[in-house]
C-alpha cells in the first residue's frame, strides 16, 4: 500500500528530506534547504514514502494524533488513529507531562529515545522547546549512565557499529546505512567515555546524543547525521564479563591493527561521502585522540570535540569571566588538573589567543599556563618521560606532587579541572584559591556529575560566595549567605553544533584553529549584561539556536577568509543564511 505523500510548503521553509528522494515540483540543495523558485512554489512538491500503517511506523514522517482528517483520508490512516486531532503543541505538552512523571533519569532517557524512534519531529520539538530541562536527559549526565547500561537498555540500533569483524568491508557497511547524504559523523571507539573510562561498544550513546544536539541546537537535519561506534574490543573487565554486553568480547586491539581499521574507516568515509563530510572524533583515549587528529587534519574535515570544542567553549567562558574579574588573559595565571585532551587543548587555545592579543611569541604566552597530571606538576625535569602533548607545558620548577601544593606554589587566578576524576578540588584547594584571589575562577569540567572536580555548592561555600564557577555537567542554583548563585555549564555543547553548521553551510574542507577562536569570540559576545549580573559566564541554553547561528556565521566567515570554504559565492548575511539553513521540527502539512 504505497502511495505518494505530498507535503505542502505551508508553515515550513526548511525541508529535511534526502535530496535524492523522488521529488517533484521543488528543488533542494544539500542542506535539505528549499530553494524552489517562485513559480515552483505554486506546485506542491511530493515525495514517495510509505503511507497507511507504515506511515505511522516511519519516524521521519509520523505525526501521530496530529494527522489532520484530510491527511488521514488521503494516506490510508482512517481508523488507524482515534478520532481526535491534536496540535503539535498539545503533543509537546502531553509528552512533557509524561516525562515529568518519571523520577529516574534513565527512564526519562529511554522515553526520549523511544520518542525519537517513533516521531522524530516531535522529539526535536520537545528538545528544542524544553532544552534546559531535557539537555541533562539526552546528554550529560544521564547519557553517561545510559552508556554504562547500554547493553541492558539496547532496543534498536541508532547508528553504525563497525567492529574488527568488518575489516575490509567498511565501505559496504557505510552503504548499509539508509541515509545517503551524510554531512556530519560523530565517531567514538568508546575508550574514554566522558570521565567514565572504557565502555567499549556501549559508548554508542555518546555519538547518538551528540548528534541529537547537532540537530536540536545547531539545526543540522537529522537525516544528515550519522553516529558511529568503532569496536576494537574493550579493556573493561566488568563489561567483558557482563552477559548483556553488546560489543566484541576481547581486549582492545592496538598498534597496527587499530591504525589499519581506523585508516580503512577514514578512507571509506571520504570515498562514500566526499571530502566535505565533517568527522567529529569523540571520547577517544588520549593516546589515540591527538594522533588521529594530527594524522587526518590535513586530508579530512576532522574536529576533535574533546580537544578543540572544549577549548573553544572554555576560552569563551574565560573571556566573559575576565569582564567580571578584570585584566586581560595575559595578566592571569592558569593551573589545570588534568593534562589530557581537554586540559592541553584549552591550554593551547588560551596561549594562541594571548599570542594574538599581545603579539608575544607562543613560547612566551605558554609560561603562565601550568598543568598537573597524575604524577604532579608538569615540570622540565619530567620532560623525558612526558607524552608529546604535555611537553610544551613543562616549565622550570622544582617537582611538586599534589594539586594543593601546586596551587600554593603557582598561585593561579584560574583553576581548571579536566582530570575526569571527581572530588579532586577539595576544601583546602578551593580555600587556597580564595585566599589569594578576590574572585577565583574555578571550572570543574569533568563529566558526568559524579566526576566533577567539585560541586557548585562546594565552590561557592568554600570560597564564601566569591568564586566564579562553571562545570561541564549541570548543577542547580545554590543559595549561599542569602544570595542565589547560578552556575554556568562550560560544556562543548555550546560550540560544536554551531561550528558544525558553519563548516557545513560554507562547504569547508579543513578545520583551522582560527575557526575555534572565531567560535569562541562569537559565544563570548552572546553573554549579556544581565547574565553578568547573575555571575554567569555563559548565556542560557534556551537561546542556543540563535547562539549557534552566530557561531556558525563567524566560523563560516573565517573559512571564507582563509579560502577553505567551497560553497561560493559567499552569502552576504551569514547569520541570516545560517538561520535559514536550520532544520525546523514543525510538522509539515501533507496533502
Ligand atoms: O559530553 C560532554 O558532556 C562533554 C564532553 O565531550 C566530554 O566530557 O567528553
Ligand atoms: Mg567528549
Amino acid at each position: 500500500m504505497e502511495s505518494t505523500l505530498q507535503e505542502t510548503r505551508e508553515g515550513s521553509t526548511v525541508l529535511d528530506m534526502d535530496p535524492k528522494s523522488t521529488v517533484s515540483g521543488g528543488v533542494q540543495d544539500v542542506y535539505g534547504e528549499d530553494t524552489a523558485t517562485e513559480d515552483q512554489l505554486v506546485t506542491p512538491w511530493s515525495i514517495s514514502v510509505a503511507s497507511g500503517y507504515s506511515l505511522l511506523r516511519d519516524p521521519h514522517h509520523n505525526k501521530g494524533l496530529a494527522f489532520a482528517i484530510k491527511e488521514r483520508d488521503s494516506h490510508f490512516l482512517r481508523g488507524l488513529l482515534p478520532p481526535v486531532v491534536v496540535s503539535q503543541d498539545l503533543q509537546v505538552k502531553k509528552m512533557m507531562h509524561n516525562m515529568r512523571q518519571y523520577e529516574v533519569p534513565l527512564q526519562k532517557y529511554m522515553a526520549m529515545m523511544d520518542l525519537q524512534e517513533m516521531n522524530e519531529k516531535l522529539f526535536y520539538k520537545l528538545l528544542i522547546d524544553n532544552v534546559e530541562e531535557l539537555l541533562p536527559v539526552v546528554y550529560t549526565p544521564t547519557v553517561g549512565e545510559a552508556c554504562q547500561k547500554y547493553g541492558s537498555i539496547f532496543r534498536r540500533p541508532q547508528g553504525l557499529f563497525i567492529s574488527l569483524n568488518e575489516k575490509g568491508r567498511i565501505l559496504e557497511v557505510l552503504r548499509n546505512w539508509p541515509e545517503k547524504n551524510i554531512e556530519v559523523i560523530v565517531v567514538t571507539d568508546g575508550e574514554r567515555i566522558l570521565g567514565l573510562g572504557d565502555l567499549g561498544c556501549q559508548g554508542m550513546g555518546i555519538p547518538v546524543g551528540k548528534l541529537s544536539l547537532y540537530t536540536a541546537l545547531g539545526g543540522v537535519r537529522p537525516s544528515a547525521c550519522l553516529p558511529i561506534t568503532i569496536d576494537v574490543g574493550t579493556n573493561n573487565e566488568k563489561l567483558l564479563e557482563d552477559e548483556f554486553y553488546i560489543g566484541l568480547r576481547q581486549r582492545r586491539a592496538t598498534g597496527q591493527e587499530y591504525a589499519e581499521l581506523l585508516d580503512e574507516f577514514m578512507t571509506a568515509v571520504k570515498q562514500n561521502y566526499g571530502e566535505k563530510v565533517l568527522i567529529q572524533f569523540e571520547d577517544f583515549a588520549n593516546h589515540n585522540a591527538f594522533d588521529l587528529l594530527a594524522k587526518y587534519s590535513t586530508t579530512h574535515l576532522v574536529f576533535n570535540d574533546d580537544i578543540q570544542g572544549t577549548a573553544s567553549v572554555v576560552l569563551a567562558g574565560l573571556v566573559a569571566a575576565l569582564k567580571q574579574v578584570g585584566g586581560t588573559l595575559a595578566d592571569h595565571r592558569f593551573l589545570f588538573l588534568g593534562a589530557g585532551e581537554a586540559g592541553t587543548g584549552i591550554a593551547k587555545l588560551i596561549a594562541l589567543e594571548i599570542s594574538k592579543q599581545t603579539n608575544m611569541p607562543l613560547e612566551e604566552t605558554q609560561k603562565n599556563i601550568w598543568l598537573v597530571d597524575s604524577k604532579g606538576l608538569i615540570v622540565k625535569s619530567r620532560m623525558e618521560s612526558l607524552q608529546h602533548f604535555k611537553k610544551p607545558w613543562a616549565h622550570d620548577h622544582e617537582p611538586v606532587k599534589t594539586l594543593l601544593d601546586a596551587v600554593n606554589d603557582i598561585k593561579p587566578t584560574v583553576l581548571i579541572g579536566t582530570s575526569g576524576v571527581g572530588q579532586t578540588f577539595t576544601k583546602e584547594v578551593v580555600e587556597a584559591m580564595a585566599s589569594f584571589n578576590e574572585k577565583p575562577i574555578i571550572l570543574s569540567l569533568s563529566n558526568p556529575t559524579s566526576q566533577s572536580e567539585c560541586t557548585a555548592e562546594e565552590a561557592y561555600t568554600w570560597s564564601q560566595g566569591r568564586a566564579i564557577f562553571a562545570s561541564g555537567s549541570p548543577f542547580p542554583p545554590v543559595e549561599y549567605d542569602g544570595k542565589l548563585f547560578v552556575p554556568g555549564q562550560a560544556n562543548n555543547a555550546y560550540i560544536f553544533p554551531g561550528i558544525g553548521l558553519g563548516l557545513i553551510m560554507s562547504g569547508t574542507i579543513r578545520v583551522h584553529d582560527d575557526m575555534l577562536l572565531a567560535a569562541s569570540e562569537a559565544l563570548a559576545a552572546q553573554v549579556t549584561e544581565e547574565n553578568f549580573e547573575k555571575g554567569l559566564i555563559y548565556p542560557p541554553f534556551k537561546n542556543i539556536r540563535k547562539i549557534s547561528a552566530q557561531i556558525a556565521a563567524k566560523v563560516a566567515a573565517k573559512a571564507y577568509e582563509l579560502g577553505l570554504a567551497t560553497r561560493l559565492p559567499q552569502p552576504k548575511d551569514l547569520v541570516k543564511h545560517a538561520e535559514s539553513c536550520m532544520y525546523s521540527p514543525s510538522y509539515r502539512n501533507y496533502r
